[in-house]
């Protein structure tokens, strides 16, 4: 069975709350967070954190896929963050949209040049549905800042974007066929439109992380206000009163190839 058909129906195993993932992050488009909670693929948006399920995981140890993340990261490759995103069909106030942004903002390890998000389209992917959006060559800038997009229809927590970027900037829009991967670096400016079709648009994405890489403290950089942001998260989650920022990292984040030097 291909990985996107497998997915498709653990998926909706989860949605039907038929299995339980340790530490699974369950997330709902803002549009509906307050409605009540159906058990199906309607209500969630984003699977967030499967590396504690070992099916789902098996995505980021595909020699398929590792092969061009060594390209990045050398031999010893770290998983750091998986996702399946469920793009619902947007309720009309444009909240499906994911903000232009850089996914380095969202990481405290270093160097950027290390890390790679492998991205594969589970079905179709195009601008009716809401594809990835990128402008290309922004991956040999810098880290800018990002905060919450003023967007009148609300936006999802954690949906940072930048706060200012070139609207005349060149874009390319990222249409792909059901399996088809891209691999990006988290400097890239990108993000993702608004879902205008009655599907659900789903992705998995890694990003991967060369074990090597070393941690940074985010205190007084453009990064603070999102480390603060998920400390907060965090510690709810676990019950902890004080995580910090790298720790979060540290906990979800597996090793898949090589030997775990650092992170
Ligand atoms: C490179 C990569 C990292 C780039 C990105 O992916 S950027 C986005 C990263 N962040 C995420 O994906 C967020 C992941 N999701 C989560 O952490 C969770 O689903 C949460 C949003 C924190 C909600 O979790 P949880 O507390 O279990 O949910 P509850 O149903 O109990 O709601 C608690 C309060 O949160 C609200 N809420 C739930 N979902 C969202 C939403 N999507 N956007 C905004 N607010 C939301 C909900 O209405 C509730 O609010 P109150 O009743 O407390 O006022
Ligand atoms: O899948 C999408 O719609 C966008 C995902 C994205 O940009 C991200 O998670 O960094």
């Amino acid at each position: 069975m291909c990985i996107c058909t497998f997915f498709r129906q653990e998926f909706e195993r989860i949605c039907r709350q038929e299995v339980k993932v340790p530490g699974l992050l369950v997330m709902r488009d803002v549009a509906i967070a307050k409605s009540e909670f159906v058990p199906d693929e309607r209500a969630v948006s984003k699977l967030q954190d499967f590396q504690e399920n070992p099916e789902l995981f098996r995505y980021c140890a595909l020699p398929q896929i590792l092969k061009y993340v060594e390209c990045f990261t050398g031999p010893n490759i770290m998983a750091m963050h998986t996702m399946l995103i469920n793009k619902p069909p947007d309720a009309g106030k444009k909240t499906s949209r994911h903000p232009m942004h850089q996914d380095l903002h969202y990481f405290p390890f270093r160097p950027s040049d290390h890390i790679v998000c492998a991205w594969t389209a589970m079905e179709k992917v195009n601008r009716q549905n809401g594809c990835l959006v990128v402008l290309p060559g922004t991956h040999k800038g810098t880290l800018q800042e990002h905060d919450y997009p003023d967007w009148e229809g609300g936006v999802n927590k954690m949906y940072h974007g930048l706060r200012d970027y070139d609207p005349n900037h060149p874009r390319m829009y990222v249409e792909m066929e059901k399996g088809d991967t891209v691999f990006f670096h988290p400097l890239l400016i990108h993000g993702s439109g608004m879902n205008q079709t009655q599907g659900f648009r789903k992705a998995i994405s890694c990003h991967y992380a060369s074990s090597d890489c070393y941690y940074i403290d985010v205190k007084g950089t453009t990064q603070e206000n999102i480390g603060n942001e998920v400390q907060e998260i965090a510690g709810k989650k676990y019950g902890i009163n004080e995580v910090a920022f790298k720790d979060t990292w540290a906990f979800r984040g597996r090793l898949v190839q090589g030997e775990r030097t650092s992170l």
